[in-house]
């Protein structure tokens, strides 16, 4: 293990906190240590009251993630690299099941596995002049971190295959267009803007983030009556709770709510 911290952590006093990737010589790309850190730092997150909202980036201006350590991967045997993608899709299923809302803000580069992370989270920004894609299977393998069931989630399945099959790098205007980043905006602005959309999200009850997250993603994967279900059960946590009753006093008082958490 290097002294240099692989992920950085910063919190502010309302609840919006940044993690920072921090191997930028090496293309910000995942190795063990960084794999294992990210997945400890969000199951750490989970039980954190102190955080409420998470914006994932990167340092440097040239690679949010460039997927998997080519250089590490070279050096490992089938069984380990069989087990560091298990690794993977236990670390991005710690992201996608987050119970707080996840913005990527991809300040640079997301091929493979770093754009695996990034479908993760729940919103994107990109770095409209930069490039993203699963390029996997220009190196003979596939998106082996949920990006072949996350990919066409977000942008519909044909898309999702034309993008996997022919391992296409989109500009980061592109992928907006698709809907695969919810904004491209200028290299200097990415993570100012992830940062205002996590803010957007601090003035929302946190329960009622949760349960929304929890409806929409869990219901996205059944039918219609399931997912209204799903939506009902989701909504009957938010009753009992004094966020709620605040929300209401708020309204009557008309003031800005001062939701805590219960
Ligand atoms: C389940 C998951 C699977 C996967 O994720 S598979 C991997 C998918 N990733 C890719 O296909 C991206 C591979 N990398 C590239 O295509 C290019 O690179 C870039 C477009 C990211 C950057 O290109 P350029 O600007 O020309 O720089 P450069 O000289 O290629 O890279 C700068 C340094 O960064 C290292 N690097 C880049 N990507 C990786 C990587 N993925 N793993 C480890 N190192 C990487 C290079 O080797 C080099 O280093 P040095 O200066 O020592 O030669």
């Amino acid at each position: 293990m290097s002294d240099e911290k692989v992920l950085t952590k910063q919190v502010d006093d309302d609840g919006l906190c940044v993690i920072t990737i921090n191997r930028p010589d090496a293309m910000n790309s995942l190795n063990g240590e960084l794999v294992g850190q990210l997945w400890h730092e969000f199951y750490e997150m989970r039980h954190d009251d102190a955080v409420r909202v998470i914006v994932l980036t990167a340092a440097g201006d040239r690679a949010f993630c460039a997927g998997a350590d080519l250089k590490e991967r070279a050096t490992m045997s089938e069984s380990e690299v069989r087990r560091r993608i298990d690794d993977y899709r236990g670390c991005f299923g710690a992201i996608d099941n987050c119970p707080k809302p996840v913005i990527c803000a991809i300040n640079g580069y997301a091929f493979g596995g770093g754009l695996e992370l990034a479908l993760a989270c729940d919103l994107r920004v990109v770095n409209a002049d930069t490039k993203v894609g699963l390029t996997e299977t220009r190196l003979g393998i596939i998106p082996g971190a949920g990006g072949t069931q996350r990919l066409p989630r977000v942008v519909g399945v044909a898309k999702a295959k034309e993008l996997i099959f022919t391992a296409k790098r989109l500009t980061g205007k592109e992928a907006e267009a698709i809907g695969l980043a919810n904004y491209a905006v200028p290299a200097d602005q990415v993570l100012d803007r992830a940062k205002e959309l996590g803010r957007a999200m601090l003035d929302s009850a946190p329960i009622a983030l949760q349960q929304a997250k929890i409806a929409i993603d869990a219901g996205m994967q059944a039918d219609l009556n399931t997912g209204l279900e799903i939506e009902s059960r989701a909504y009957a946590v938010t009753i009992p709770t004094e966020d709620r009753q605040e929300g209401l006093a708020a309204f009557r008082e008309k003031r800005k709510p001062n939701f805590k958490g219960k």
